[in-house]
């Protein structure tokens, strides 16, 4: 009997369980991106320079360059529930520090300690989906729980409109929200391990869970599939290119060369994650119904340097890029994790995981760097809107090897080497 089997009652249990890793998660992503809301204050109350408040975001992914593959280990090494309620306890403890923080120093540590829980706890919680879901409803359950992400994520970008009375206060009141749904997000975690306990009991009466050891993950990252590595480089190269964009430069972008008011380059932003809330989950379906995830993902990853090039090249309305985009973050997401899961052995998962992570977040750090240096070179700003075209070819070029990425795992995939990712979530059984 695997921990993933049972009747009714089990499968109630699952869904209990995606509940709570979705409320745990949209609270996390809300507090990763409750800084931008608060970022015109600490300039303008704080007189805080852009260096600062870009520190605030930099000190989350700075750390897991490493951190993420460490937490990885840890996850196959102590299992999910341990690692889940150390992150979540440590990203509510830098959730607090930075909303207690009028001294700079002391949101800086807010912020790392956030970090330093952030990554581990999202590979936790997909470590956790990939243990209670079958295969055939793996990737709606994965989905659903980036739908519930995208959620967190937009309410932190609106919540200058919805929280408008706490923003009369200063950043701190906002902050001492983020800092409550870190709260949430702990709670869940905690109500899982009560669930996660009993379930165990059932499936491994002696209490003899297996866990991988460090030797397994170290013989694992040597014998990743070339299809790993392929899918691998699809999220960092997609990842690379679509967070720097929608959380760092977008709104400038729309603004200083598209001619947009601030509130229409913010909604035009926003489209992206709000499409992503009820598109993902469908794609997650159509993914466990139809299969074809290699070309799911190879069309999504495709769609996105599309998007850049148009709005490089043409004078189209920067709405039909915004679609664009928002379908490839809706498509890409909902297949990468599950597709990942099944090329891996699960003793390894966590450090497969791990590993993904660390490149990704090397990725966006070097990305958001990087766009930064072509706009000062190329002079970009209102001034010259033609000084984004560099950005925007920076931008096709990154997303358009993801694509590559992507095509190369479809036809590796079509071969005597595939991993089943092609067939129906049920017909993959077998394949794992
Ligand atoms: N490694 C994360 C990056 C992230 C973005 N927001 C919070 N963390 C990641 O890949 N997330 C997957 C996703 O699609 O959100």
């Amino acid at each position: 009997m695997t921990a993933s089997s049972g009747g009714t009652a089990a499968a109630a249990r699952r869904w209990w369980m995606l509940m709570l890793f979705s409320l745990a998660i949209a609270g996390n992503y809300y507090a990763y991106d409750s800084i931008a809301p608060v970022a015109d204050l600490l300039r303008r109350w704080a007189c805080w320079s852009q260096d600062r408040i870009g520190l605030l975001n930099a000190v989350v992914s700075l750390p897991n360059i490493v951190v993420a593959l460490a937490g990885g280990l840890l996850i196959d090494r102590q299992g999910v529930t341990r690692v889940l309620l150390g992150t979540a306890a440590l990203c509510f403890i830098g959730g607090v520090l930075t909303a207690m923080g009028s001294a700079y120093p002391v949101m800086v540590a807010g912020r790392l300690f956030f970090g330093l829980g952030q990554e581990t706890l999202l590979i936790a919680l997909l470590g956790g989906l990939a243990r209670w879901f079958p295969a055939d409803q793996m990737a709606f359950a994965m989905a659903s729980f980036f739908s519930l992400a995208r959620v967190g994520s937009s309410l932190a970008d609106l919540s200058p409109v919805w929280a408008h009375g706490l923003y009369a206060w200063g950043w701190q009141a906002p902050l001492w929200l983020a800092a409550a749904l870190t709260g949430v997000s702990l709670l869940a975690v905690c109500a899982y391990a009560w669930l996660d306990r009993r379930a165990m009991a059932v499936a491994y009466p002696g209490g003899n869970v297996p866990h991988g050891t460090v030797r397994d993950a170290w013989v694992g990252l040597k014998e990743f599939d070339l299809s790993f590595w392929y899918i691998l480089a699809l999220n960092v190269l997609f990842a690379s290119a679509v967070f720097p964009f929608r959380s760092t430069f977008a709104i400038a972008y729309f603004q200083d060369a598209r001619g947009l008011t601030l509130a229409d380059a913010g909604r035009i932003n926003s489209l992206v994650f709000l499409a992503a809330i009820f598109v993902t989950p469908l794609c997650g379906m159509v993914a466990d119904r139809f299969g074809h995830r290699t070309l799911l993902m190879a069309f999504g990853a495709g769609l996105m340097p599309l998007a850049f090039l148009i709005l490089g090249i043409t004078g189209w309305s920067p709405w039909i890029s915004a679609v664009l985009m928002g379908v490839s973050f809706s498509i890409v997401p909902a297949v990468i994790w599950p597709s990942t899961v099944r090329l891996v052995d699960r003793r390894v998962l966590g450090t497969a995981l791990g590993l993904v992570n660390v490149l990704q977040n090397a990725g966006l750090t070097l990305a958001n760097l990087l766009i930064g240096r072509i706009n000062t070179a190329w002079g970009a700003g209102p001034d010259n809107p033609s000084g984004y075209d560099g950005m925007l070819a920076f931008l096709g070029l990154v997303s358009f090897l993801g694509f590559l990425s992507a095509a190369l795992l479809w036809q590796r995939e079509r071969g005597p080497n595939g991993h089943g990712l092609a067939l129906p979530g049920a017909a993959s059984h077998g394949q794992e």
